[in-house]
């Protein structure tokens, strides 16, 4: 049995004074959790997140990374100074980074595989728009994403994969359980053809919508081993009720 992760991804919102008002927010609840807990934050605030984070048990990672390690790159974050500020995670390919400013499966790729090198956990996101799931293409998408990744990296070097199905990004639309379990499923296949050493053991997890209401139930799918939450983490108790979601035997 895989152990449960919850991922919280602040994307660009956040201040020192309403981070440090969520950290309080969030120790307040008294919540003991069952699952490895993670703060995905702007880098500017991870050096001031990392003692309050590491006190709570939170892990911390980033949100974004610039593939190379060093150099001529004005306005990029390599994965040495990510770990540096005491960030051990980071998500690469999400779609808003995908969508918004064109990052292609190769640069995601490459991402991925800065990150392990410098001993952070990627965060691999994956997923189709609305437009690719009507057209039948959603397997053939995510593998093609999925791939990419895997053509640099084992699975093993991975932190996670995340399906987040770009419709149900904000949109208030969570994919259903089943149709999550479903993509979830083939993902886990094929990493078992790419190498059976890690595949068992790399989470899955589901984001998209996910809120206190509905985490429950697809956290219950044998292929749904957590998630990355988006607007629901944004206040710490909706995100601990999301947290809570994930206990073992429920
Ligand atoms: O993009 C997400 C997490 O990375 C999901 O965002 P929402 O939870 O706001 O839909």
């Amino acid at each position: 049995m895989r152990d449960k992760i919850v991922i919280a991804n602040w994307k660009m919102n956040g201040s020192r004074e309403a981070n440090r008002a969520w950290i309080e927010s969030y120790r307040a609840t008294g919540v003991r959790p069952d699952c490895r807990v993670v703060v995905c934050a702007p880098s500017v605030y991870l050096a001031e997140l990392a003692p309050a984070c590491r006190e709570l048990g939170i892990e911390l990672g980033a949100e974004d990374v610039n593939e190379n390690a060093s150099g001529a790159f004005t306005g990029e974050v390599s994965a040495s100074m990510l770990a540096d500020v005491g960030a051990s995670w980071c998500i690469v390919g999400h779609s808003e980074r995908r969508h918004i400013y064109g990052e292609t499966d190769n640069r995601v790729a490459m991402k991925a595989l800065a990150l392990a090198k410098a001993g952070l956990r990627p965060i691999v996101c994956l997923g189709e728009t609305l437009e690719e799931r009507e057209k039948g293409m959603t397997e053939a998408v995510v593998l093609r994403q999925l791939n990419a990744v895997l053509a640099v990296l084992p699975p093993a070097k991975w932190g996670a994969v995340a399906y987040e199905p770009v419709w149900a990004i904000g949109t208030g639309r969570t994919a259903t359980p089943e149709t999550a379990q479903t993509v979830h499923a083939s993902i886990r296949r094929r990493l078992g053809c790419y190498a059976s050493e890690g595949a068992d053991r790399l989470p899955i997890l589901y984001g998209g919508s996910v809120k206190p209401s509905n985490a429950r139930e697809l956290f219950r799918q044998p292929d749904i081993d957590g998630g990355l939450i988006g607007g629901a983490a944004l206040k710490a108790e909706d995100f601990v009720a999301v947290v809570e979601a994930a206990r073992k035997g429920d």
